[in-house]
């Protein structure tokens, strides 16, 4: 039977990476999504965006909404303090797996913690299940249209505290039209926009970074 794009990702990844060195996952994967078959990651270029955020912030405790096949919370992990916490939320079983065989690869499972279900089903879980009470960073990277409802649902549930970091991709394309305009117009967040370029192409896309003020 036919692979799916995630298993042959997954194979460039056991094949070009070394076991138990994240770099080198993450170079796996922008090698084949640039020289094979394009996928959905943040890619290289957002990449150190995220990157230069994550080592400023330095977050015990951080939140990724959409793992598809680990690709960011590779990246995430790899550069997180000992004992920090990833939360990644991935409700297709079938990218999930991939995603656990990606973050295995490189060595960082016991940063990462990836829960198989809908983000609006587990915010308002993450303290009971987690002991988790607020988030230093939170990565939006799901369905597009997910992300404010989920950014609502964050600040009902308490678990942004002030100074928490929201990093949301792909805020030009496809784009988060809602999204963007309420935390570049709220009075409780202080927004930026990082200009980038759609993973892999030219196409202009970027990330917004908004500090919530509590
Ligand atoms: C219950 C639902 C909400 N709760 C959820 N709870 C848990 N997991 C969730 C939830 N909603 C979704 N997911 C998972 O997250 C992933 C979804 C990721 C979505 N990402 C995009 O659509 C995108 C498109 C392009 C793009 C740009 C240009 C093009 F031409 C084509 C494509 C580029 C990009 O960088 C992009 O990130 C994964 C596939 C999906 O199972
Ligand atoms: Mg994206």
């Amino acid at each position: 039977t036919q692979s799916t794009r995630p298993q042959r990702l997954l194979g460039a990844v056991q094949k070009n990476a070394t076991r138990g060195d994240p770099r080198s996952v993450v170079q796996a994967i922008d090698q084949f999504c640039r020289q094979k078959e394009w996928a959905m990651n943040v890619g290289d270029e957002k990449g150190c965006i995220l990157d230069s955020v994550v080592s400023e912030v330095n977050p015990a405790t951080v939140l990724e909404l959409g793992t598809y096949c680990g690709y960011s919370t590779v990246r995430i992990a790899s550069l997180l303090p000992p004992h920090a916490k990833l939360i990644t939320l991935e409700f297709n079983p079938d990218f999930a797996a991939i995603a656990r065989q990606v973050i295995a690869w490189a060595g960082v499972e016991d940063k990462v913690h990836l829960v198989e279900g809908a983000s609006g089903d587990w915010i308002p879980k993450m303290t009971e299940q987690f002991g988790v009470k607020t988030f230093d960073l939170v990565f939006l990277d799901h369905w597009k249209d997910r992300y404010l409802p989920d950014t609502m649902l964050m600040e009902e549930c308490g678990l942004l505290r002030k100074g928490s970091i929201l990093l949301a991709d792909n805020v030009i394309c496809p784009g988060t039209p809602d999204y963007l305009e309420y935390v570049r117009s709220s009075l409780r967040y202080e927004s930026q926009y990082f200009k980038s370029h759609l993973e892999y192409t030219k196409v202009e896309d970027g990330l917004e970074k908004s500090v919530f003020l509590g």
